[in-house]
């Protein structure tokens, strides 16, 4: 996350590391969100690579023990079958893990409210990304999870030229634009945008420009969640 500050600890308590295991050691490599006690969303392009998989829930501080981490492992990973890992433009960004155990719903875990069916946000409607990802373009990742305002921008404008043209599809989101946004890291997390009073996650972060996270006039673009709800809901049952 480029701009924004530091959650306050466990304050997106459906906020996931997604960490591979390199050696004896696990690493953090893309966010995603605990959707059942038994699985989590995260992004196709987190997951497109055969490795060790395992999730944090509870976590704040990728390197001390917060006491609220609860650690367990990935039985199986479920890719969105129109994921091409050529095409990150195509779409279908998007993928599902069944956990090897239940997660413990508390204080510092809980289930995220998806979207809605089909819902399309509103131009300019109040969103955070939220992630441990790069703090800025080339920079280090976050040990702690950050936050940052990123308003959505609808379609009509992201996809204009000067924007991200044709690049960003209807079933896509796009956020921010400006000085915030999303960066390496952050992939498979959540952007969580209020409606009706409620933070609910309508997107999956898939995509920044490779000229830079932050790059003015080219948000960070996530898979549209309203649009997938019919496939998550044929996967978890
Ligand atoms: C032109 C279009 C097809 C296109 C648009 C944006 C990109 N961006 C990138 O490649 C930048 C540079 C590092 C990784 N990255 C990304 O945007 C990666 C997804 C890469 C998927 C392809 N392997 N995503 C992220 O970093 C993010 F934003 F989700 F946290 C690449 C191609």
């Amino acid at each position: 996350v480029v701009g924004g500050e530091v959650a306050r600890p466990n304050s997106w308590p459906w906020q996931i590391s997604l960490q591979y295991k390199s050696g004896s050691s696990f690493y953090h490599t893309c966010g995603g969100t605990l959707i059942r006690r038994g699985w989590v969303m995260t992004a196709a392009h987190c997951v497109d690579s055969q490795r060790t998989w395992r999730v944090v829930l509870g976590e704040h501080n990728l390197n001390s023990n917060d006491g609220t981490e609860q650690i367990l492992s990935v039985s199986q990973v479920y890719i969105n079958n129109g994921w091409n890992s050529n095409n990150v433009a195509g779409g279908y960004d998007i993928a599902l893990l069944r956990l090897s155990s239940e997660a413990t719903l508390n204080s510092a875990v809980q289930l995220g409210t998806l979207a809605s069916a089909n819902y399309i946000l509103p131009n300019n409607n109040p969103c955070y990304v939220t992630g441990w990802g790069r703090t800025s373009t080339g920079g280090p990742l976050s040990n702690s999870l950050k936050q940052a305002w990123l308003p959505s921008v609808d379609h009509q404008t992201c996809s204009s030229s000067g924007w991200w043209g044709s690049t960003v599809k209807t079933t896509m989101v796009c956020a921010g634009g400006g000085a915030n946004s999303g960066c390496n890291g952050d992939s498979g997390g959540p952007l969580n945008c209020q409606v009706n009073g409620q933070y609910q996650v309508h997107g999956v972060t898939s995509f920044v420009s490779s000229s830079g996270c932050n790059a003015n006039r080219k948000p960070t673009v996530f898979t549209r969640v309203s649009a997938y709800i019919s496939w998550i809901n044929g996967i978890i049952g």
